[in-house]
This record gives C-alpha cells, structure tokens and sequence, in this order.
C-alpha cells in the first residue's frame, strides 16, 4: 500500500459517546488495542501524519492510547465542545497541512486504508469523495475532503439552519461514489462501535 504524500489523515474522536456510556470509546480497548489506535494503525497504510479531533480533556488519554505509533500525531482541540460532527470535521481540517485528508471516525476500528485509495483517486481535482451506502446514506465520516475548502464550508454551515455534514457539500464539488462501485474494500469498514454490545460483538469476532 502507498502513503500518499498529500494525503493526511483526521481522525474525528470530539463526541460525548453517549451511547456507550460513562466513559469514551475512542480509548475503549478492542482485544486489547484502543478503538483510536486501530483507526491510526488502519490509516498508516494510505499516509504517515494524522490530526487527532477532540476535546482538551480527551487529549491525555488519547495521547497515551496513540503512544509509540509510527505516524505522526498532531491535535486540534475543539474551541467550543458539543457542536457535532461537522464542526469536528471543520476543525480537524483546519489544522490540516497536506491538500486532501482521509477522515474517518475514532469508532470504526476496522476501517480499509483500500478504501481511502479508492476515495482519493475519485477526490483528485475535486472537493471530495463520499460513499453513498446502499441504503442512501452519506458516509460522511469515512471520506476524502479537500482540507482547505470544506474546513471552509464546514465554519459556514455550522453558522446556518441545517447543520447536517451533507449541507456542508452544497458548495463544493464532492464525488459521490456509490458503494457498488468499491471495489475489495472490507465488509467491515463502515461498521461503528456505538454501545458496548457493539464492542462485545467485535471482539468476539476477533477472538
Ligand atoms: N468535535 C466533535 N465531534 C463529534 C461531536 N459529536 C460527534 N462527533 C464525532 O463524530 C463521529 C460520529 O459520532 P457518533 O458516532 O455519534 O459519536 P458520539 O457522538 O461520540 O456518540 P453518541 O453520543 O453515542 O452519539 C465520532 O467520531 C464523534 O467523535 C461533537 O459534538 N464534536
Ligand atoms: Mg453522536
């Protein structure tokens, strides 16, 4: 697999994991291996730098659970906590270095590196490019972004009435590509660890 040189990846680890209970599931171990460290292990077939999402209170832990990795790790701390994941993603690619990012969720510990090759290709020359599940839904925290113009966006929407990720995308040129179209990327890419039964079931299919 190729690291890419302007590709960086951003993992997005600012939610409050409520759904998973008292304590943070970007840090919660999977077979022994933090759920963030899988996502940077995952990431370092398609770039050698991250930028890690979060907030200030996150960084120690998430800091210690990224110990010892070969990529390069830098943090962009939430200003205001508990805008969503549009303002994770603004955030995390504001801090961006490299012109296009591969972002992906602190909580999809089996996410592909094929994929993110995939999305960059389509992405090259455009915004972006987004997997249209096939049930309709954007995946839009397992993308490719162009860091600059949607960090853009991404501070616009935040200012407006629809704040979903998606409408970040009505003044950009994002690629969608339909997930038929992949091609021997894993099942198990887009799958996200939500609650500790979904825990459980990994880890009982890794045993
Ligand atoms: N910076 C930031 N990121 C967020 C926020 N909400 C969600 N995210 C991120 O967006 C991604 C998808 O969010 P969810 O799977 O809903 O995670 P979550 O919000 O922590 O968990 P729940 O509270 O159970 O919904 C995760 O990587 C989160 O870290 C937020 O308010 N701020
Ligand atoms: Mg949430």
């Amino acid at each position: 697999m190729t690291s890419f040189d302007s590709l960086e990846g951003v993992v997005l680890a600012g939610g409050y994991s409520t759904r998973f209970g008292e304590t943070d599931k970007a840090v919660a171990e999977l077979a022994g291996t933090p759920l963030i460290r899988r996502v940077v292990d995952q990431l370092a077939g398609v770039t050698d730098a991250v930028v890690v999402n979060c907030r200030d209170e996150q960084r120690e832990a998430i800091r210690n659970a990224l110990s010892g990795s070969d990529v390069d790790r830098r943090y962009a701390i939430d200003p205001i906590p508990d805008r969503g994941p549009l303002a994770g993603i603004g955030v995390g690619l504001a801090a961006v270095d490299r012109e296009y990012a591969a972002v992906v969720a602190c909580d999809m510990p089996f996410v592909d590196p094929t994929l993110f090759e995939q999305l960059y290709a389509h992405a090259r020359g455009h915004d972006g490019a987004v997997v249209r599940l096939e049930d309709g839904w954007y995946q839009t925290t397992q993308a490719v972004y162009r860091a600059e113009p949607m960090a853009r966006a991404c501070e616009e929407t935040l200012g407006s009435d629809d704040t979903r990720v998606l409408a970040a995308f009505d003044s950009l040129d994002v690629v969608t590509v339909e997930e038929a179209d992949l091609e021997g990327v894993s099942a198990t890419t887009f799958e996200s660890v939500d609650t500790p039964d979904d825990l459980r079931a990994a880890a009982q299919r890794l045993e």
